[in-house]
């Protein structure tokens, strides 16, 4: 059923891993198109709108452990874990595994782990602006999001905004959530946003960790 096969066709377009450090290290973010396989991205999505579908997402909240709440105010996908259960979703963790290694060796940032969920935005859905780590937590580093829709009309919404580190009022690059695209940056420094879409929306949203145990309170993944 999938045709896709990651010994004849890399994951990463083969600059893009490149492209990746020096953008994180120069400016705290990365953005390109045409990065990920877009068979790859097509299976993928597949599999997410077949989970949609079929109700097997969970309603996606915030903050970590007992301070998870729901907050269709703050955001409104719906998510599901990345378990490595279809050949897809390993193919994608395993261009993921790379990349950790190819940012270690680069910029000596001690990742351990990456952990990542299928992201359903429904017409409507948003999400505020935020940063992905949590204030004097250093759990997540890196963030990453790779898109999947295959088309992304014109005025369909649902673009991710970045913003400056040093002035979170000013815009710094607006992602369309087509297929192929990936983003990357770091995740304690650089808010970003997900404008309401108008279309349902597909992503994988991501994030390198280090350890962190901080006063002696684990530090749970999620
Ligand atoms: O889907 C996106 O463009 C970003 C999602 C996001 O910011 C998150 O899940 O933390
Ligand atoms: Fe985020």
């Amino acid at each position: 059923m999938m045709s896709f096969n990651s010994t004849t066709s890399p994951v990463f377009t083969p600059p893009a891993q490149g492209a990746i450090v020096d953008a994180l290290v120069e400016q705290g973010w990365y953005v390109g198109q045409n990065v990920i396989n877009l068979e790859l991205c097509q299976a993928l999505h597949r599999e997410l709108s077949h989970m949609a579908e079929h109700d097997a997402l969970e309603d996606a909240g915030v903050g970590r452990g007992r301070q998870h709440h729901l907050r269709k105010d703050i955001r409104g996908d719906a998510i599901h874990w990345l378990d490595r259960e279809s050949e897809a979703q390993r193919h994608y963790l395993n261009a993921m595994g790379e990349l950790q290694q190819l940012l270690n060796q680069a910029l000596f940032l001690g990742l351990f782990e990456y952990e990542a969920h299928f992201a359903h935005y429904p017409p409507g859905a948003f999400y505020q602006r935020h940063l992905d780590s949590f204030r004097g937590r250093a759990n997540r580093v890196i963030s990453t999001v790779g898109y999947l829709n295959p088309h992304w009309p014109n005025n369909g919404g649902g673009e991710m905004v970045i913003y400056h580190p040093g002035d979170p009022s000013q815009e710094v690059a607006r992602v369309i959530p087509e297929a192929g695209t990936f983003a990357c940056f770091l995740s304690e420094t650089i808010p970003h946003e997900v404008m309401p879409t108008h279309h349902p929306r597909s992503s994988i949203a991501g994030w390198f960790r280090r350890n962190a145990s901080l006063g002696g309170v684990l530090d749970p993944a999620r």
